[in-house]
């Protein structure tokens, strides 16, 4: 901006009210002379002077000099008549002559302060700009960091929220499926319960059952023991008798052996007695009456023999009917026994089952027991989980609550964020605009092995004015010193990181939504494609395209948490000798397809268009949708390939044609609906070359006069613009025409020279920096409310060099 405050003519502090108030205020006007020859010790572009004196008489001037010099101005056809003005003094009046001369020099005094004064408003103003310009870059830059700060304080809050609900979601479903489980083993263990209880009834019923039967049994098994016992008694007793029977048989069987010994002494003595009879008659008779006796015991006797004897046999009988009974008995008891035995076992079965049930029911009671604890536990448990449940229900609702109150707060920081955004595009097209809508920069390329003599004195120098230092660049051609002043100017030293920091805002608004046109000028070998491209091969040595698309890609990711989804579109195209070729087409396959024809190369028309929409469309070229850098660079390489087949088929032909590189990008915002439609054009010009020096005929003069033509229209185009003349020419060149809604208006466009600081160079050096220098002084689309009072009076006229 300082070097086009530097070509402008000062203006009159009392001219200030009433040209801001008469004038349009976004007509910016320049003015640049180029009197460099006829101003000589200046030996740089004087700025004509454009003042207006008030009616101060001129001769007060000398004695207030010091204080007028602030009320006193000047029109330029004021200081045009003071510095044409011519003495009037007759031959030999050298006193008048002393007189007229002093006047006119304190006059001139005058005026050269009064310029020195307004000068000074002019520094001052441009240091006050200077610093709202750092001031508001600083405050953008601050609301930035402060923006991407809150949104990731806020992303991460949010991130962290979500994930707390997400765990709380999981252990809500966790422990409501916990508590289903609960409810059916409940459910389960209630039913085993009821079964269970069921059964323990039946079994009792049928324990019962069994204890009665069992009671029986014993009653039964008490009854048959008690008669086993009697019946053993009665064994017993009938065995004690029996044997009383016997022994009593057998006294009475030796009392019968007695009595028959008896018996037998008895006869015996009979017999001796009959001997004895008489004597014994006496003793007869009284042995008579004592043998009645005897007979009558004998008879008595044989009858208690008999008696005996029949109750022996009764006894016998009784015996055997005994022995009988006791074997009945005992098979009574056997069968008893039998039965017994049966019952017993059937006993122990029963008393077995029964324990059997016992147990069974004692453990089912206990199984019982520990499903009721059981139970209680999980009734205790769906108690908890009911509590928890309702707890986490309201921790859940609260979290909700919170989450809700964050989302409300994201949804405003988010709009914040926007507006954010917003004004940041604001302030950053705002410090676009200070800075100038076409911008000039100057990259001057280091002496190459093949630039030839290098002991030569160097051409290029940069001056070292604080005013200049970083702007300015001095060249040297036949001794004489041509200085020029660009927006930024790069030494041979520069890297192409340091280059691409510069332009890296204007990649920016074409995010943004503006279009933007980055072009590389300069003659034959002086680095644009450098500058442009880069050297694939070292990263660092990438140029302006590569580091523009990787931008573009990183800032569209980055803006997608902001909800903004892009489109992108790339083209990418030659214009040789007023003919485009499309870079990217893959029918093309021969070398009769490169052949120039009047309508293009491939047979196709290649008609531009523009829609109402500030669109530019080519017919018939090929648009690639492109999603990563990935995809660009193995485009960028296609188009590299088609240049360098072009190149050897057709003379050279890429360094000889305009290179237009074509991002369309199509941004939407989801949760605005706001939409962005800008265009970023990086284009890599033919290298220009002077008529005289080219030395061309035939179809390298038709080449370089075709190049003279659309790039001197480039700069016709820029400078109409800048004028707002009615009729721009865009259609004058097929560049400018294709270029034609991405120049003027809101649209910012940079222009970077490349020098080549060779000597033998010089000459194109010269003729770059001018045309440069032409464009430097067109400043198109400055907004009303950025007009400053060091804006050229409305009826200033620009003047080109
Ligand atoms: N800043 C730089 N640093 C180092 N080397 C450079 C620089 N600028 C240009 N060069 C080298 O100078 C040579 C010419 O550069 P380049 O091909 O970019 O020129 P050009 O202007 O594109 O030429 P043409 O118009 O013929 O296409 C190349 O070898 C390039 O590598």
């Amino acid at each position: 901006m300082a070097s086009r405050n530097q070509n402008r003519a000062p203006r009159s502090p009392f001219t200030k009210k009433s040209s801001a108030d008469e004038v349009p205020v976004d007509k910016r006007r320049r003015i640049e002379t180029r009197k460099t020859d006829a101003q000589g010790s200046m030996g740089r572009p004087r700025p004509p002077l454009s003042v207006r004196q008030e009616a101060a008489p001129t001769s007060d001037i000398g004695s207030t000099e010091g204080s007028e010099c602030a009320s006193v101005e000047f029109t330029k056809e004021e200081v045009e008549a003071l510095l044409n003005e011519k003495l009037k003094v007759k031959k030999f009046d050298h006193k008048g002559k002393a007189d007229q001369l002093a006047d006119y020099t304190k006059r001139l005094k005058l005026c050269i302060k009064w310029f020195q004064h307004v000068e000074e408003g002019h520094l001052l103003e441009e240091e006050k700009l200077r610093n709202a310009l750092s001031s508001a870059e600083q405050k953008c830059t601050d609301t930035e960091v402060e923006m991407k700060n809150k949104v990731d304080e806020l992303n991460a809050v949010s991130s962290k929220l979500r994930e707390d609900i997400a765990t709380l979601e999981k252990k809500v479903a966790k422990e409501e499926s916990e508590k289903l489980d609960a409810i059916t083993s409940h459910r389960r263990e209630k039913e085993a319960r009821d079964a269970a209880e069921k059964l323990q009834d039946s079994l009792s019923v049928e324990l019962e059952k069994v204890r009665e039967e069992k009671l029986v049994a014993e009653q039964r098994v008490a009854s048959s023991e008690d008669l086993y016992n009697r019946a053993q008694e009665y064994n017993k007793s009938l065995q004690q008798y029996n044997s009383k029977l016997q022994s009593d048989l057998e006294t009475t069987t030796e009392s019968l052996k007695r009595v028959e010994d008896e018996k037998r002494t008895v006869v015996e003595t009979l017999s001796n007695s009959r001997g004895h009879n008489k004597a014994l008659q006496d003793q007869l008779t009284s042995l008579k009456a004592s043998l009645d006796d005897a007979l009558k015991q004998k008879e008595s006797l044989v009858n208690e023999l008999k008696c005996l004897r029949g109750e022996l046999q009764q006894v016998r009988d009784d015996r055997v009917r005994h022995v009988r009974e006791i074997q009945d008995l005992k098979d009574e008891v056997v069968k008893y026994k039998e039965y017994t035995g049966k019952s017993c076992a059937e006993l122990d079965t029963l008393t077995r089952k029964s324990k059997a049930v016992e147990e069974r029911c004692s453990s089912q009671r206990m199984q019982i027991d520990t499903l009721k604890h059981e139970l209680e536990a999980a009734n205790e448990k769906l108690k908890m989980a009911d509590l928890s449940a309702s707890e986490t229900r309201t921790e859940f609702e609260e979290n909700k609550r919170i989450v809700r109150e964050l989302q409300d707060r994201l949804a405003e920081a988010e709009l914040q964020i926007l507006e954010g955004e917003n004004l940041r595009k604001k302030l950053h097209n705002t410090i676009l605009e200070l800075k100038g809508n076409i911008r000039v920069f100057c990259r001057v390329r280091p002496l190459l092995p093949d630039d030839g003599n290098t002991t030569e004195a160097p051409v290029i120098s940069y001056p070292t004015s604080t005013e200049t230092l970083g702007r300015g660049i001095d060249l040297v051609q036949s001794g004489q010193k041509y200085p020029f002043t660009f927006d930024k100017v790069f030494h041979h030293e520069t890297s192409q990181q340091d280059v691409f920091v510069e332009i890296s805002q204007l990649v920016q608004s074409a995010l943004d939504g503006y279009k933007v046109c980055i072009f590389a000028y300069g003659q034959t070998g002086s680095g644009k494609t450098y500058t442009m491209m880069g050297r694939p091969d070292a990263p660092e040595q990438k140029g302006l395209i590569p580091r523009s698309l990787e931008q573009i890609f990183q800032a569209s990711q980055s803006l997608q948490a902001q909800g903004w989804k892009y489109r992108m579109q790339a083209s990418m195209l030659e214009i040789y000798n007023e003919n485009i070729r499309d870079l990217l087409c893959t029918s093309r396959s021969s070398g009769a397809d490169l052949s120039r024809t009047e309508n293009g190369v491939c047979g196709k028309q290649y008609t531009i268009k523009h829609d109402a929409n500030g669109n530019t469309h080519v017919s018939d070229l090929t648009i690639v949708d492109v999603c990563s850098i990935k995809e660009i660079s193995s485009l960028l390489q296609q188009a590299g390939n088609s240049r360098s087949v072009g190149k050897t088929q057709m003379n050279e032909q890429s360094s000889r044609s305009h290179f237009v590189f074509t991002l369309r990008i199509s941004g939407m915002n989801e949760n605005t609906e706001q939409q962005v439609q800008g265009v970023l054009n990086l284009i890599d010009l033919a290298g220009s070359e002077r008529l005289s020096r080219s030395g061309a005929t035939g179809e390298r003069l038709k080449e370089t006069q075709a190049i003279n033509k659309s790039l001197s229209s480039l700069s016709d185009v820029i400078f109409s613009l800048a004028k707002k003349e009615d009729h721009v020419p865009f259609r004058n060149s097929k560049l400018t025409y294709l270029l034609q809604p991405c120049l003027g208006g809101d649209s910012k466009t940079l222009m970077v020279v490349n020098i080549s600081p060779d000597a033998s160079s010089v000459g194109e050096s010269l003729c770059s920096l001018r045309f440069a220098a032409r464009v430097n002084a067109c400043e198109i689309g400055i907004p009303r409310r950025q007009t400053t009072t060091t804006r050229p009076p409305s009826d200033s006229r620009l003047s080109y060099g």
